[in-house]
C-alpha cells in the first residue's frame, strides 16, 4: 500500500464546478478574477449550482428566492437564543444547521428538486443565523431579514439593524464571490463524504461546517486577526514573526497546499483591504498585514492564502473576528451544496483504506489477569 498523508496530491474524484490549474482559479471554467470585478454574489451562486451564468430573469428570481427564504423559523431563533453566550460562533452556527433540519418536513428529500430547494433555503437562511447569533451574543434582539435586499446587503443590515454602507455591502459581496468554492478543500471533502453515504444534504453541510471551523482551514482568518491584534504595531511584526518562525509556529494565512506560487485570491482581498484602509484613514491593519507578507515571504518563501487579507478586511468593515469564518460558511455554502448535488448525480461510497501499522498477534487477555 502506498500512503499519502494528508492525501497529498490523490485526484478522489471528478468534478464539474470549480479548477485550479498552474495557480488559476475558475468557477465553472470562469477566471475567478474575472468573476470578482464584474459578478454578484447571486450570479456566482446561479452559475455554481447551473454551470452557466444566470439570464437577467434567472437571476432576479433566484434573488427573490433566496429573499423570500431567509427568514428563521420561530423555534430556531428561540434555540439559538438558548444557547450558552461564551461558545464559538462556529459551534453554534454547526448546531443551528442541524436544528434547521428538525424543523424542515422534508429534510430527507434527496430528491434533485428536494435537494435544489434546501441548498437555496440554507443559503438564504445562514446569514440569518450568523447575524443573529451576533446579536443575541451581544444582548440585541435579532433582526428580521429583508426580502427585498441581496445576501451581503441584508448580512450587513442584519448584522447592524440598520441601512446598510453601500461600500461595505460592495466589499462583502467580492468576499463571498471569493470564498464561495475551492475544489476539493477539506470541508467540501467532507461534506462528499457525508453524502455519498446517500444521508441528507442537513447532515454534510453540518459536517462540512464543523470542518471548516479549524484554524488549519477557514478557522485560519480569526487567528490571523488575533495574531495582527497581538502584533499590534508595524514596528513589531519583525520581532513577532521572526520569533513564531524560530519556535516552528505556524504563521496563520500563509502557505496552502495546492498554490504554492500564491493565492490567486489573495491579491483581490490585499487590494480591498489596502483601499479600505485609505477610505476609514486607520492604515494600521494594512501595513502591519503588509509588513507581515513581506517579512513570511522573504523568510519562508510562503505566500498568503485567502485568510490573510480577509482578516483585515472584514476588521475595516466593522465585523467582529468572531464572525470571520461564519461569514466565510456563508459563502461556501453555494460551493458546498453545488458539490452536494454533484454527489448526488454520480454517487459512489467515498471509502479509502488505511495502512495498518499497529500491533499484530495479540491475544485476548481476562479482566482479571491484566
Ligand atoms: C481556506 C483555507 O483553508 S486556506 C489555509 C488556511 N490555513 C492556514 O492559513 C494555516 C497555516 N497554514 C498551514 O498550516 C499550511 O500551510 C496548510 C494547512 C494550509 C497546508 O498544509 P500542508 O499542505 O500539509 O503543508 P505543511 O503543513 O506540510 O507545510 C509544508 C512545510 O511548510 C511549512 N509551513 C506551511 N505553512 C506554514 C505556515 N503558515 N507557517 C509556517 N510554516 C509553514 C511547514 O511547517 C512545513 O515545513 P517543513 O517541511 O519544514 O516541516
Ligand atoms: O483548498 C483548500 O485546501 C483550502 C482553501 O483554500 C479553501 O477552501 O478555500
Amino acid at each position: 500500500m502506498t500512503v499519502a498523508k494528508g492525501l497529498e496530491g490523490v485526484v478522489a474524484l471528478t468534478s464539474k464546478i470549480s479548477s485550479i490549474i498552474d495557480g488559476v482559479l475558475t468557477y465553472r471554467g470562469i477566471d475567478i478574477d474575472e468573476l470578482a470585478d464584474h459578478a454578484n454574489f447571486e450570479e456566482v451562486t446561479f452559475l455554481l449550482w447551473n454551470g452557466r451564468l444566470p439570464s437577467r430573469s434567472e437571476l432576479d428570481e433566484l434573488k427573490k428566492q433566496l429573499g423570500a427564504h431567509a427568514a428563521l423559523p420561530e423555534s430556531v431563533l428561540s434555540l439559538l437564543k438558548s444557547y450558552p453566550k461564551d461558545i464559538h460562533p462556529m459551534a453554534a452556527l454547526r448546531t443551528a444547521v442541524s436544528a434547521l433540519a428538525l424543523y424542515d418536513p422534508e429534510a430527507d428529500d434527496n430528491s434533485l428538486e428536494g435537494n435544489r430547494r434546501k441548498a437555496i433555503h440554507l443559503t438564504a437562511q445562514l446569514p440569518t443565523v450568523v447575524a443573529a447569533l451576533y446579536r443575541i451574543r451581544k444582548g440585541l434582539e435579532p433582526v428580521a431579514p429583508r426580502p427585498e435586499y441581496g445576501v451581503a446587503q441584508n448580512f450587513v443590515y442584519m448584522l447592524h439593524g440598520k441601512e446598510p454602507d453601500e461600500v461595505a455591502v460592495k466589499a462583502l459581496d467580492k468576499a463571498l464571490i471569493l470564498h464561495a468554492d475551492h475544489e476539493l478543500n477539506a470541508s467540501t471533502f467532507a461534506a462528499r463524504v457525508t453524502t455519498a453515504t446517500l444521508s441528507d444534504m442537513y447532515s454534510a453541510v453540518t459536517t462540512a461546517i464543523g470542518t471548516l471551523k479549524g484554524p488549519l482551514h477557514g478557522g485560519a482568518n480569526e487567528q490571523v486577526m488575533k495574531m495582527l491584534e497581538e502584533i499590534g504595531s508595524v514596528d513589531r511584526v519583525d520581532e513577532v514573526i521572526r520569533r513564531k518562525l524560530d519556535n516552528k509556529e505556524k504563521i496563520m494565512g500563509f502557505g496552502h497546499r495546492v498554490y504554492k506560487e500564491g493565492d490567486p485570491r489573495a491579491k483581490h482581498l490585499r487590494e480591498m483591504s489596502r483601499q479600505l484602509a485609505e477610505q476609514t484613514g486607520d492604515r494600521k491593519w494594512f501595513e502591519i498585514s503588509a509588513k507581515i507578507h513581506e517579512v513570511v515571504e522573504s523568510m519562508k518563501g510562503l505566500k498568503p492564502n485567502v485568510d490573510f487579507y480577509s482578516a483585515s478586511t472584514y476588521h475595516y468593515l466593522g465585523i467582529p473576528r468572531e464572525l470571520f469564518t461564519p461569514i466565510f460558511a456563508m459563502s461556501r455554502m453555494t460551493g458546498w451544496t453545488a458539490h452536494i448535488l454533484e454527489q448526488y448525480a454520480d454517487n459512489r461510497l467515498i471509502r479509502p483504506r488505511a495502512e495498518y501499522v499497529g500491533p499484530v498477534n495479540q491475544s485476548y487477555v481476562p479482566i482479571e489477569n491484566r
